[in-house]
């Protein structure tokens, strides 16, 4: 498969400081990257270099075969930086109106097709009045996405974006992006593990600028440890509704107290089992409020604590 995003030996450095050391990653379509890494280990920089705002000291990008445009005018990228950049005063409306101006090409018509399928696909009707600086977190991630995939883009470039959100925004930031990612080239970098893996097809670690792991995601999660505040009373109901979840398998409650209990959901991995696990949550929240989620990412914690105390030299490729 011909990679939309190929890295091949990039370098960079600020000043004395080298940021990466001879990082290769490549990325095809349908591929969501994970990359994942301590703070200041280089996961902004790759995806400012993607972006085309660095250029790399030695080492090549290429995205579709081409070296990305200088700048922030490249149409092949949608890029959704950390802090989304939003203009507070504008209404979502105004705001999609001032971005398709600057990336959608083919004249008015089709400027105000692309702001209508955002605000279609983004959920965004209720909102598009609404000026930005009155949106909740997850809203306005929602317009930071729409922003990033406006004029349909090949390459979208997601650094922290589901950081600050609620459990709730969290799954619905997921569906989204399970959603733009069909048919693009993403690299979503997080702090998260659990994040990578609902979401991930690929998981790329970095460390102190070096690539240490890069390789394929087994199966999605297939269950899901909760704490959940609950009343025992309303267990039965919960209990039922995701028992009637397609693909879930298996639901067991552990009381801890009378408000307060452990549960243990599993489903079939094999049938899209990251949407089975936002399904899954979903249905949680509408019935418990979830104090912590103890175990779903098991394996990407265990490979990512493998990864960073291995050293700095081996890089790890699976398939
Ligand atoms: N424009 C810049 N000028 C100087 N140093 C920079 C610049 N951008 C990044 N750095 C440095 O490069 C290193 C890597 O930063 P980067 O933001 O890429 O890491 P990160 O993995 O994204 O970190 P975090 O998880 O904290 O966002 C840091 O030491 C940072 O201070």
């Amino acid at each position: 498969m011909q990679p939309v995003v190929a890295l091949h030996e990039v370098c960079k450095s600020f000043g004395p400081r080298q940021v990466l050391h001879s990082l290769s990653l490549s990325v095809g379509p349908g591929e969501i990257v994970g990359l994942l890494g301590p703070n200041g280990s280089g996961k902004t920089t790759t995806l400012r270099l993607m972006a085309g705002f660095y250029a790399p000291d030695s080492g090549s990008i290429t995205i579709r075969g081409r070296r990305p445009a200088a700048g922030r005018g490249n149409a092949d990228i949608g890029y959704l930086p950390e802090r989304a950049p939003l203009y507070d005063a504008l209404t979502v409306s105004q705001y999609l109106d001032f971005v398709a101006g600057v990336k959608v090409a083919g004249g008015a018509g089709a400027r105000r097709q692309a702001i209508e399928r955002a605000i279609d696909g983004f959920d965004l009707q209720g909102v598009a009045r609404t000026v930005i600086g009155r949106l909740s977190k997850g809203q306005r991630q929602r317009v930071g996405l729409a922003q990033a995939v406006l004029n349909d883009p090949p390459v979208l470039l997601l650094d922290e974006a589901t950081n600050g959100l609620d459990p709730v925004q969290i799954v619905e930031a997921r569906a989204m992006i399970r959603r733009c990612a069909q048919g693009r080239a993403v690299v979503f970098s997080s702090h998260l593990m659990q994040e990578v893996e609902a979401l991930c097809t690929r998981i790329a670690i970095l460390r102190q600028g070096r690539l240490v792991e890069d390789a394929a995601l087994g199966e999605a999660p297939a269950a899901l440890q909760l704490s959940l505040a609950l009343p025992q009373a309303r267990h039965a109901a919960l209990r039922a509704a995701l028992s009637a979840c397609p693909g879930v398998k298996g639901v067991d409650a552990e009381t801890v107290d009378a408000m307060h209990s452990k549960w243990r959901i599993g489903w079939d991995s094999q049938s899209g089992g990251g949407a089975t696990c936002d399904a899954v949550l979903r249905i949680v929240l509408a019935h418990a409020e979830l104090r912590a989620v103890l175990s779903m990412q098991d394996a990407v914690e265990a490979r990512l604590l493998a990864a960073l105390a291995a050293g700095n030299t081996p890089l790890r490729r699976r398939a």
